[in-house]
């Protein structure tokens, strides 16, 4: 195999390769371009005209994803994967993902969309090397732009798979994308509402490429993911970097639940309190008229909305981040 394929072992080293350039035989290029950053390139002729950039370990705890982006890039290396989309995998955080914590400082999907300009500290910097990356690898023009960011939850979820699909101004959803997730075992998709300082939203409205975060299971350590399985995503992933994806089209929406953000709960202080178990699951109902939280200057988070579920309750995020999402079911008439 390719030393270059061995990406992941040389991010939790934290060795820089001597040789930054291999060749696959059939003539695929694997270019290191910075710590957790392999490019790969198809050969000129088999080029399906697709860029597509998978991420994983934004948060250094969810090592489901960052398998499966190792399995990908051996089985690149190996040469039993033909590649003839141009790709970038992006270990996102890898001094969080060496200690297996969430983040170190900074929960660097808060970072994005030039937030880091704000902030100092090796988590800022790294949002900013990521963004700089994407920017690189999505500036060719002509090409179709996909970007997963592939996270797992902290909490178990009455749906395992699910999609946040950013929002910018004037863009248009694409149902083919979703028929293209749904394809791939992704059971529930959240659009999002406004803009927001992640990865995705950031490729989103900045790259105009299609961009989702992939919430994929609950997060555990590496070796202890038997419980995820990310066997329809990994085939399709297959299929499309090998260009052999069978057509999806707008109609293949059948089964895949759409929600839209109602309200994001936002934690302003330390006397903030969420009114909920502490073993409640993403995507709980939650009925009207029910006290979610408290916060100072007697704030209070009351439902109202009909059908109302929650995900991502987080009471111990820092003051000013979001501690939850209300979302509420929606057909696919929004899509617009
Ligand atoms: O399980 C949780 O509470 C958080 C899971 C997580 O990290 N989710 C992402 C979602 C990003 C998005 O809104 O697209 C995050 O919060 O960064
Ligand atoms: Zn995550």
């Amino acid at each position: 195999m390719l030393a270059l394929g061995k990406l992941l072992e040389l991010t939790l080293a934290g060795h820089e390769p001597a040789a930054k350039i291999q060749l696959t035989p059939e003539g695929a290029r694997l270019r290191w371009l910075a710590e957790g950053a392999l490019e790969i390139t198809p050969p000129v002729a088999s080029d399906s005209g697709l860029d597509l950039l998978l991420s994983a370990g934004i948060h250094g705890n969810e090592t489901a994803p960052i398998e499966l982006l190792d399995r990908l890039l051996h089985a690149i290396a190996r040469g039993e994967l033909k590649p003839r989309a141009r790709m970038l995998f992006l270990f996102g955080n890898p001094l969080a993902i060496r200690k297996g914590e969430r983040y170190l400082e900074q929960d660097i999907n808060r970072l994005f969309n030039g937030r880091h300009e704000l902030q100092v500290g090796a988590e800022a910097m790294r949002a900013c090397e990521l963004e700089h990356l994407a920017a690189g690898f999505f500036s060719k023009p002509g090409r179709t732009r996909l970007h997963y960011d592939l996270h797992t939850a902290i909490r178990a979820s009455k749906i395992e798979q699910f999609a946040l699909y950013p929002w910018h101004e004037g863009r248009v959803r694409s149902k083919r994308e979703l028929a293209r997730l749904n394809a791939a075992g992704i059971d529930a998709v959240l659009l999002h509402n406004k803009s927001s300082t992640t990865f995705s939203a950031y490729t989103y409205s900045q790259l105009e490429a299609e961009a989702f975060t992939l919430e994929l299971g609950k997060a555990r350590a590496f070796g202890q993911n038997q419980q995820v399985n990310l066997d329809r995503l990994e085939q399709r992933l297959h299929c499309i970097i090998e260009g052999s994806e069978p057509d999806v089209d707008d109609a293949g929406l059948d089964g895949l639940q759409l929600f839209a953000v109602a309200r994001e709960i936002i934690k302003h202080s330390d006397a903030f309190q969420l009114h909920l178990p502490a073993d409640i699951e993403n995507f709980s109902e939650l009925p009207v008229g029910y006290l979610l939280a408290e916060d100072l200057s007697d704030t209070r988070w009351e439902i109202e909305e009909q059908g109302a579920r929650i995900i991502f309750p987080n009471p111990r995020v820092k003051n000013g981040l979001r501690a939850g999402i209300l979302i509420v079911p929606v057909d696919a008439s929004e899509l617009g």
